[in-house]
C-alpha cells in the first residue's frame, strides 16, 4: 500500500486560536485506501484539524500536499472543486451536509452534476442505486431529507458524498448523534463501503470503538498536539503515552 506517493502529505501544520486551543505541529502522510483515525478528548483540537486538512480553514502554519500539489497554493475555486468532486465531507449533523430544500435524489444528483453529468435519467438512476446502496428505500427518492430519521439522513449524506467515487473522505463523528443500534448498522455499512471503494478516510471520533472498527492508524491528540500515533491495534492494545493509557483505561473501566 505504501509504495506509492501519499495522497495527502501534511507537514508541521498549526492553527491556534489561543495557547492550547486548536492544533500545532501536526505531520503525517496518508496513502490511498488508508483510514486514519484522530482521537482525543473533547476540545483537543480534532475538529479544527479536520477543517484545516479539508480546506475549510486556512492554517496559520505548515503545508498540505494533495497528490503532490500544495493545497493552499491552489486557487480557492480549485479547492472548492476538490470538495465537490474528489473529496467528501461527512458532518456529524447530517443536515449540515445536506440541502434540506432538495429531495433525496437531488441531494445525490447535485454532486454528479458537479462532475459534469447532465443526463437527467442517468442521474436519477445513479441516485436510486445509491439509495439502495445505503439501505434507503428507493420509494423515498423524491422526499425531502427533513422527512427522514436521523440514521437515514446520515446514510443519505454518505451516499451524496460517495456517488462521485471520491479518493478521500473526511468524517467528523459520523455516528455521533445516533442511538447505539443505528450506530452499529451505520458503522458496518461504512466499513463495507470504505473497503469496496478503496477509500482513504480521515475520521475524527472520541469513540475508541469506532476507531478500532474503522481505522488502520491513529493519531492521539491532547491539547492540540499529537501525543501518540501508530497502527490502531498497537495504540489501543499497547499504548505508550500516559494520556493514551488513560484514554484506553477510561473506556475499559
Ligand atoms: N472558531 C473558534 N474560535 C476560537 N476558539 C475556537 C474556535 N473553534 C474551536 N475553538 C477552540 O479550540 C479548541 C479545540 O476545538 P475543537 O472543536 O477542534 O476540539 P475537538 O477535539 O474537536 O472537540 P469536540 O470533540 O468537543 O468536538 C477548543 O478549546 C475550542 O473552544
Amino acid at each position: 500500500m505504501n509504495s506509492e506517493q501519499p495522497l495527502l502529505a501534511v507537514s508541521d501544520l498549526s492553527h491556534l486560536y489561543a495557547p492550547g486551543k486548536g492544533f500545532e505541529q501536526v505531520s503525517f502522510d496518508l496513502f490511498p485506501g488508508e483510514v486514519l483515525g484522530i482521537v482525543g478528548e473533547s476540545g483537543s483540537g480534532k475538529s479544527t484539524l479536520l477543517r484545516a486538512l479539508s480546506a475549510r480553514l486556512t492554517p496559520q502554519q505548515g503545508q498540505i500536499h494533495y497528490q503532490g500539489r500544495d493545497l493552499y497554493a491552489m486557487s480557492e475555486s480549485d479547492r472548492r472543486r476538490l470538495l465537490r468532486t474528489e473529496w467528501g465531507v461527512v458532518h456529524q449533523h447530517p443536515l449540515d451536509g445536506l440541502r434540506p430544500q432538495v429531495s433525496a435524489g437531488g441531494n445525490i444528483g447535485e454532486r454528479l452534476m458537479a462532475v459534469g453529468q447532465r443526463h437527467y435519467g442517468e442521474i436519477r438512476q445513479q441516485a436510486s442505486r445509491w439509495l439502495e446502496e445505503v439501505e434507503i428505500p428507493v420509494s423515498r427518492l423524491d422526499d425531502l431529507p427533513v422527512t427522514f430519521s436521523g440514521g437515514m439522513q446520515q446514510r443519505l449524506q454518505i451516499a451524496r458524498n460517495l456517488v462521485t467515487q471520491p479518493k478521500l473522505v473526511f468524517m467528523d463523528e459520523p455516528t455521533g448523534g445516533l442511538d447505539v443500534s443505528v450506530q452499529a448498522r451505520l458503522l458496518d455499512l461504512l466499513r463495507t463501503l470504505v473497503q469496496e471503494m478503496n477509500l482513504a478516510v480521515i475520521i475524527v471520533t472520541h469513540d475508541l470503538g469506532v476507531a478500532r472498527l474503522l481505522a488502520h492508524r491513529l493519531l492521539v491528540m491532547k491539547e492540540g498536539r499529537v501525543v501518540e500515533s501508530g497502527l490502531t491495534d498497537r495504540v489501543l492494545d499497547d499504548p505508550h503515552h500516559a494520556y493514551t493509557q488513560l484514554l484506553v483505561s477510561s473506556v475499559l473501566g
